[in-house]
């Protein structure tokens, strides 16, 4: 579970997050609003890419203040741009940077290398260099080094937002398929529907919580 205890952000002057408390169990988390409401910054609370100037996120009980090493190690974040993402030449070493990292066996790391990349349609690409996959591709690939690390939790911001509608579908379906628990932030309300919970911020609070029936339906309205 991810908590959020009186979370408050500003930037300068200006109040971003206000009066945050809540609690996300659910595996599917929606994360809707206008722009600069304050939907990134909330998510990127959630793995401690940001610390809160007032209150707590808490992951597993653990504070983002204070561990930030174990929670990055839980929560994945999936950025908006892949090529942000994406940090060494080739599929294969991209996907495992991080195991490299964790100095595991080069065998456990080819094996857990292999099973990512075929399941997203990838081990053709192996040895490819990854600045020339397309941009779906890219955005999988991304996702493919945030899977491999096995985190508990993974945060997409706008995954879609620079994709086609063949890939804005291959990732539904991947979000759709992963064990994983997703917090999904996104403009794209199709991609929610099958949600188990939206948020919806307006001004840096949450003004609904609720299952996409009601709160995707009550957020079109509120936009009209
Ligand atoms: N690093 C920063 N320094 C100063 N202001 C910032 C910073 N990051 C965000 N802001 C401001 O905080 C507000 C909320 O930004 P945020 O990116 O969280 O909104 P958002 O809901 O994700 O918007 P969008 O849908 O446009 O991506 C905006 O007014 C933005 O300009």
């Amino acid at each position: 579970m991810i908590q959020l205890r009186a979370v408050n952000h500003h930037f300068g002057e200006h109040h971003v997050l206000q009066g945050l408390d809540l609690s996300l169990s659910e595996r599917r988390v929606a994360v809707v609003g206008s722009n600069g409401s304050g939907k990134s910054t909330f998510a990127r609370l959630l793995n401690g890419l940001l610390v809160p100037d007032q209150g707590q996120v808490l992951v597993e009980g653990l504070d983002t203040r204070k561990d930030a090493r174990a929670i990055r190690r839980k929560v994945g974040f999936v950025f908006q741009n892949p090529d942000n993402q994406i940090v060494l030449p080739t599929v294969e070493e991209d996907v495992a940077f991080g195991l490299k990292n964790l100095r595991l066996p080069a065998a456990d790391i080819s094996e857990r290398v292999t099973s990512i990349l075929r399941r997203y349609g990838l081990e053709g690409f192996r040895h490819h260099p990854a600045h020339l996959l397309s941009g779906g591709q890219k955005q999988l690939l991304a996702l493919s080094s945030v899977l491999v690390m096995e985190p508990r939790y993974v945060v997409f911001d706008e995954p879609t937002t620079l994709l086609d509608l063949r890939n804005k579908r291959r990732l539904a379906q991947a979000i759709h398929d992963m064990p994983q628990t997703a917090i999904v932030v996104s403009h794209d309300l199709e991609l929610l529907r099958d949600f188990d919970r939206v948020l919806v911020f307006d001004q840096g609070r949450i003004v609904l919580d609720d299952v996409p029936s009601v709160a995707l339906d009550a957020y079109v309205r509120m936009m009209a």
